[in-house]
């Protein structure tokens, strides 16, 4: 819902409530360093991106390289349902005709209704890049938009360079968007290319062009309007102007939205704003904003409760681990660690959250660590289904220990199955499954490459006492792999556990190679995943405690009817 205090000054353009979301995560976003995408990556991401309600995905630049023809081509076979594809490429070359332009053919070969081209905006760039005169660039603008026109594509125009170049020759980049506006082009999309501009520069330099554009005396006949069911909300104004930005001063997202409150009804962005350099404009902030905050009609509220989601898949197809504090959508954003934060948000999660997480698709967490009071553990304990009377001494005790334990080194944020551990036993809750009474490892590295490694383990299961030993790929491995073999005929379950991350981390670094360490174990059972944390002066002593622990709260885990909150389903 808008507040009458929100500083919306959408007068410029006057329409309706719509906002159109342009997603470029598969061609600028592809631009990011690091991201690499394969044709089935691409469809995936396309597919994810429809799901969410975009209304125009540009697909890629067809003819730049053959993995973006082909994308076009498999999306004819199975079109999206209910995405616009949008093909991306740049203006005819110097010095020849569009209809002769190899790339252009390569556009329309694509068969999408709609194609975005960029052109040059900025003096600097017709002179240095393109080495030709300020007449052809314009000359190459209206040319190929006109020929794309006359070949039936909707065109939007992406100004690149925009704002570089009003500020460097304000007439001549004004000249630039009349002539793509007379020749045809639907939304004039203003770049931010280098992302230097600050909200301040984006409100006027978007005001002044809204202004000049609603001076232009462009005759109907010359007016493309989109089909429906594309744009439902009546046009009232010819041209419609969008917004491009790059987060190189860290405002994209400021600057998108800064736009949007002067009038543009078109703003282009990424999936968790991957782009060239410092990246795009994050969709997955916008939307939020605009839907939630300025009231504007991006996607349905249904689609919105998949943002989260959408993020986090994308993420792991171009296999770029997810951003935890990313604003929204990143697993910290509704995370509360400190005590009086804790306390509050129990009482009414308003005090410290700007909107509720459901409503795109996150959750929130309490986060147990040092910084906690008993709000955090009788949270905690609830996500544990334990019901917890805030005058239990335990709570207290279970606090005072938390805290020493965190002051020696141990840490429970990023191990919650040991804090349920060390709960349940100042409960005395923590049924014994099985006693440790001794361990030794081995490892001896010969003249051959390998280091062999060694593990014997002494553990008593119901009042029998077992001793194993087994080898491993290193001294943690071959520990846990003896641990599991003296236990799997008590408890079989044992053997779906997996030992799926470890982390270490010295505490005392000055220490040198005598430093503490803390080691986090991550387990799974294929289904539910757990971390286990255990410190120590001694690096496998560390491993032991976490690896027993992670064991043990596997067996509680497979033991409970309900799968609590502090293990992440797969
Ligand atoms: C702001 C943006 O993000 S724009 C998109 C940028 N994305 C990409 O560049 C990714 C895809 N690009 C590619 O695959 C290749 O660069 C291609 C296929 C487009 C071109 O490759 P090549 O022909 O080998 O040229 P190269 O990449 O070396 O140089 C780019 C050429 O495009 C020209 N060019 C740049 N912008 C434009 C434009 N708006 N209109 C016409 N030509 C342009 C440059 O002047 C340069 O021409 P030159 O070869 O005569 O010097
Ligand atoms: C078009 C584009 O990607 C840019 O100007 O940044």
């Amino acid at each position: 819902m808008v507040s009458d205090i929100l500083p919306i000054s959408r007068s410029q353009f006057p329409m309706t409530n719509r906002l159109w979301i342009y997603d470029t995560t598969l061609r600028d976003g592809a631009q990011c360093e690091g991201l690499c995408l394969s044709l089935e990556d691409k469809l995936r991401i396309a597919r994810q991106l429809d799901s969410l309600g975009i209304p125009f995905i540009e697909g890629g630049w067809p003819g730049a390289n053959p993995k973006d023809v082909q994308f076009f081509w498999r999306l004819k076979e199975q079109p999206l349902t209910q995405a616009e594809v949008v093909a991306f490429c740049s203006t005819r070359r110097p010095g020849t005709t569009a209809a002769n332009d190899e790339m252009l053919q390569a556009i329309l070969s694509a068969g999408t209704r709609w194609v975005t081209l960029f052109g040059k905006s900025w003096d600097l760039h017709v002179i240095e890049s393109l080495k030709t005169t300020l007449e052809e660039n314009l000359a190459m603008i209206r040319d190929t938009i006109e020929y794309l026109r006359s070949q039936g594509r909707h065109v939007i125009y992406d100004a690149e360079h925009w704002f570089d170049g009003y500020k460097h020759n304000r007439d001549y980049a004004i000249k630039t968007l009349e002539v793509a506006a007379d020749a045809g082009a639907e939304w004039l999309v203003l770049c931010d290319t280098n992302g230097g501009t600050l909200p301040h520069e984006v409100s006027q330099v978007v005001r002044e062009v809204a202004e000049i554009i609603e001076s232009w005396d462009i005759s109907e006949s010359e007016i493309y309007p989109p089909q429906p069911p594309l744009i439902k909300g009546g046009r009232k104004s010819k041209i419609q102007l969008g917004i491009h930005t790059h987060n190189d001063s860290g405002v994209a997202v400021a600057n998108a939205l800064a736009a949007v409150q002067e009038g543009v009804t078109m703003v282009q962005g990424t999936i968790n704003g991957y782009g060239e350099r410092c990246g795009n404009a994050d969709l997955c902030s916008l939307i939020p904003n605009f839907q939630l905050k300025l009231g504007l009609d991006c996607i349905q509220d249904e689609q919105l409760v998949k943002l989260t989601q959408v993020s986090r898949s994308i993420s792991e197809i171009v296999n770029l681990a997810p951003d935890d504090r990313a604003p929204f959508v990143g697993l910290s954003a509704f995370a509360h660690k400190g005590g009086i934060h804790v306390s509050a948000v129990e009482k009414n999660p308003l005090t410290y959250e700007h909107l509720e997480p459901e409503k795109i698709g996150n959750r929130r967490r309490i986060v147990i660590s040092d910084q906690a009071g008993l709000s955090n553990v009788l949270a905690k304990a609830r996500t544990f289904g334990m019901d917890l009377d805030r005058k239990n001494p335990a709570c207290r005790q279970i606090l005072e220990k938390l805290k020493d334990l965190e002051s020696q080194g141990y840490q429970f944020e990023g191990a919650e199955a040991s804090f349920e551990l060390l709960m349940r036993e100042a409960l005395g809750k923590r049924k014994r499954l099985f006693e440790i009474k001794g361990f030794q490892v081995h490892c001896d590295k010969g003249r051959e490459e390998t280091v062999n490694s060694l593990a014997t383990v002494k553990v008593t299961v119901n009042g029998q006492d077992i001793l194993e030993c087994a080898e491993g790929n290193g001294p943690v491995s071959a520990l846990d792999a003896a641990l599991r073999k003296a236990l799997r005929n008590f408890y079989p379950a044992i053997t779906d556990f997996n030992l799926t991350d470890y982390k270490v981390r010295i505490l005392d670094g000055c220490a040198g190679t005598s430093a503490k360490t803390r080691v986090l174990v991550e387990f799974s059972n294929g289904q539910d995943r757990w971390t286990t944390v255990g410190v120590s002066g001694n690096i496998l002593d560390a491993s032991y405690q976490a690896v027993v622990e992670g064991l043990e709260y596997g067996l509680v885990l497979g033991d409970r009817e309900a799968i609590v909150l502090t293990v992440s389903s797969y």
